[in-house]
């Protein structure tokens, strides 16, 4: 049999997208894993399931390119919302979402940011906005858990940061016990910031949306920013507003770059 799939991206940050509502598709780690190798699989960042959901429009299961699952993607959630349009409601193990699709693109209310420190994870209890801790050049972070868990440090140039070799220190480091998205960011201006990310799983990827969410929250907590901002990444700009009521708006592109169908044998499940 073969499984037909999606090759999707949020700026230039790439999901293979399989669409498992009508016809379950077993996942495990391991075959994820073996779907986005580039050199051997389809390749991609993240491999995205889309099966019911009791709770909401869709349940979006989120496999990191090493096949670990985790909580939360935006950009995938943006990729989401454009391939079923309109509204939806999407189930995540970060929580339930919503998305919107609209002139600007694809927005997404990505839920409420925690800072408590157990809910980041850390390891032990400490001050989350200034964390009292550093690795080289890089210090005193601050962690945001926006569905899934990041540190985010500002710098003068976050072009100038090495992240390739401190990205998968920190995001080992036994600090982190569930691991880490590495956050490099600068503030361009009042409503402008610049943000590189070494995405756990992954390793540097062209866009990271919880990455821009969780920076662009970081800097509001710090009045680096105002509750709007836009977030320059490699691949594009997002959009990133805190709003009123608490909760983080997404705003940005998203697009098909291909469909496809593999050979269930030569990937088992
Ligand atoms: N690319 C994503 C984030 C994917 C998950 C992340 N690597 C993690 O392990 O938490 C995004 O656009 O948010």
């Amino acid at each position: 049999m073969r499984t037909p799939f999606r090759k999707m991206h949020g700026l230039g940050n790439d999901f293979i997208v399989i669409d498992a509502r009508a016809r379950a598709v077993a996942m495990s780690n391991a075959r994820a894993a073996a779907l986005a190798d580039r050199r051997t699989g389809i390749g991609c960042d993240q491999l995205i399931v889309l099966e019911p959901s009791e709770i909401a429009d869709v349940r979006m299961r989120i496999f990191n390119a090493d096949g670990g699952e985790v909580e939360a993607c935006g950009n995938a959630s943006r990729a989401v919302g454009l391939l079923l349009g309109g509204e939806q409601r999407i189930e995540t193990l970060g929580g339930t979402i919503a998305s919107s699709t609209g002139a600007d693109g694809v927005s997404v209310d990505m839920g409420m940011p925690r800072f408590d420190w157990d809910a980041i994870p850390l390891a032990y209890a400490m001050d989350t906005l200034t964390m009292p801790v550093g690795w080289e050049d890089l210090s005193d972070p601050t962690a945001v858990n926006v569905g899934n868990p990041h540190v985010i440090f500002f710098v003068p140039d976050c072009d100038a940061v090495d992240l390739a070799r401190l990205g998968p220190a920190i995001e080992t480091d036994p600090l982190f016990p569930a691991r880490v998205n590495v956050n490099v960011a600068s503030v361009v201006g009042s409503d402008h910031l610049r943000l590189r990310v070494w995405e756990r799983g992954v390793g540097l990827t062209r866009a990271c949306g919880t990455g821009a969410c969780a920076t662009a929250i970081g800097a509001m907590r710090r009045k680096l920013v105002g509750r709007t901002t836009r977030v320059d990444l490699p691949g594009g700009t997002l959009t990133i507003a805190w709003r009123e009521d608490g909760s983080i708006l997404m705003t940005g592109p998203a697009a098909t770059s291909f469909e496809g169908t593999f050979e269930d044998s030569d990937f088992p499940a």
